[in-house]
């Protein structure tokens, strides 16, 4: 039996914020602005996830007017994500996402996020896949207003 879910998230490039994107804070001169700390990335593998489960997104599950989630770690969130994929007997069978910015440049930082969420996901690093784009300048990636991020993962019994 094979899941699949995708997932799909945008947030706001401000200054004063920490520039949070797959666990990793990333130095730069502006951060990702949201109720929790806006890591754009996980907040798209998380709802891939919760897709693939059936479950909605994550809106539903750690609501954006619950203070309990204000400034939360994404990876905890994400973690209590993971745990009901594992309550069904699902595994990761693999993950890919895309991380939409004109800056930061992503690449020196995507091997510790791969290391991060295999972690989160109990899986092997081969299992999981970030990669980054730019839009060329244009959009609102293109004009460094903000990041998007997209997930796609498959699950396996
Ligand atoms: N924020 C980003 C965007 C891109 N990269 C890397 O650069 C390569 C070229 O980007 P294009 O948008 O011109 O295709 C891309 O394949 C990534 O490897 C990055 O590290 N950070
Ligand atoms: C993660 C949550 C948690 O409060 O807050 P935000 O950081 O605003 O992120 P978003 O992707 O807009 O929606 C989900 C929210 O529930």
């Amino acid at each position: 039996m094979i899941k699949v879910g995708q997932g799909f998230d945008v947030h706001q490039l401000v200054e004063g914020r920490p520039c949070i994107i797959g666990g990793v804070t990333i130095p730069y001169e502006k951060g990702l602005l949201g109720h929790s700390d806006a890591d754009v990335l996980l907040h798209a593998v998380s709802d891939a996830i919760l897709g693939a489960i059936g479950e909605g997104d994550i809106g539903r599950h750690f609501p954006d007017t619950d203070q309990a989630f204000k400034d939360a770690d994404s990876l905890k969130l994400l973690e209590q994500v993971w745990a009901m994929v594992e309550k069904r007997g699902l595994k990761l069978g693999n993950l890919d996402a895309t991380i939409i910015a004109q800056r930061p440049k992503m690449a020196p930082y995507i091997p510790q996020m791969v290391e991060v969420i295999a972690k989160a996901l109990n899986t092997d690093p081969a299992n999981v896949n970030v990669k980054a784009t730019t839009t060329e300048q244009l959009g609102f990636t293109g004009r460094g207003e903000g990041i998007a991020a997209q997930c796609i993962v498959c699950l396996t019994a």
